[in-house]
């Protein structure tokens, strides 16, 4: 019987980061969560437990602080992450392929009777901003997104002219609450872009797509969404969303004698509609590698 070593990756999970811009008395904070893997000439490591191509996912860990004081900051999470995987790739020989992902949880300047202070904040909800890049050889690929983007929209969203089965018990409506969580990935074509423009743009079309969209079905909402990005963003090959479909429930109050014209809903948390779908252009580059290492190995 033959065995041998398949695909794998190691790193330090989830290292924390928060860096301060102190360079004025008026403070910019970065709030990062980082996961660092490299592949490379790593047979030895597990067949063997030679160590001397392995770089310690501690020194990983290292890596990613002192980086972001030698280069003055952390910028855009694409392009610390692109600079992590170039660093790792190309300074150690031993080391073919990176992936580095980073999820940035936001903060809002306190609002004081003053204004904006300017070294306090708060925490922006429950939204964050993620990206991975994956880095092989010279070959290299971002996907960046959102994850708990919370909407809802109290009117305007309908569901009908569904197949009935004898186990068909869903009421059609032409006038229900939509409410989701958009969890969005899209891939970049190339690597140098301004994330950060890109990131506000995408984010801004998601929800005046998801506002503006009389809504027949949450699929289409999402593929308004996801047209709305794609034809303003040449530099976006696809995205895919994931997005649970939150159902509210009319509660029956005719045991009270009372209508309910559309006001009082039950917000059930489980179980959820759960829709998924890429959108894509047809002449989109070969996506190669890029979803590979996403979300993770296993
Ligand atoms: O927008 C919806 N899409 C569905 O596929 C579906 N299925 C369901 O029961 N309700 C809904 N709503």
């Amino acid at each position: 019987m033959g065995i041998k070593l398949g695909d794998n990756q190691y790193g330090k999970a989830e290292v924390r980061l928060v860096h301060v811009k102190r360079d004025t008395a008026v403070h910019q904070i970065k709030d990062i969560n980082v996961t660092s893997q490299l592949r490379g000439d790593l047979e030895e490591v597990h067949t063997v437990g030679d160590n001397s191509k392995c770089l310690p996912t501690d020194t990983q860990k290292n890596t990613v602080y002192a980086k972001a004081r030698e280069w003055g900051g952390v910028g855009a999470i694409e392009d610390f992450a692109l600079r992590l995987a170039r660093h790792f790739v190309d300074e150690h020989e031993y080391v073919y392929g990176a992936r580095q992902e980073i999820q940035e949880y936001s903060w809002d300047r306190i609002a004081t009777a003053k204004g904006p202070h300017d070294h306090a904040f708060s925490r922006n909800g429950a939204e964050t901003r993620t990206t991975v890049v994956n880095k092989d050889g010279d070959k290299e690929w971002v996907v960046s997104g959102f994850e708990g983007l919370t909407v809802l929209k109290s009117t305007g969203s309908e569901f009908h002219g569904y197949p009935k089965t004898r186990y068909t018990t869903l009421p059609e409506t032409n006038d229900r609450i939509l409410a989701t969580d958009v969890t969005a990935r899209w891939r970049y074509v190339g690597t140098e872009h301004d994330f950060d423009k890109s990131y506000a743009s995408v984010r801004a079309l998601c929800l005046e797509a998801f506002a503006e969209t009389h809504s027949l079905a949450l699929q289409q909402t999402l593929y308004a969404m996801g047209t709305a990005v794609l034809e303003a963003h040449p530099e976006i090959a696809e995205i895919r969303f994931s997005m649970p479909n939150k159902h509210h429930f009319l509660v029956d109050l005719s045991s009270f004698d009372l209508d309910n014209p559309n006001e009082v809903f039950f917000a059930a948390d489980r179980p959820y509609g759960k829709i998924e779908a890429t959108v894509e252009r047809d002449d989109a580059p070969e996506a190669g590698d890029a979803w590979k290492a996403v979300p993770g190995f296993v």
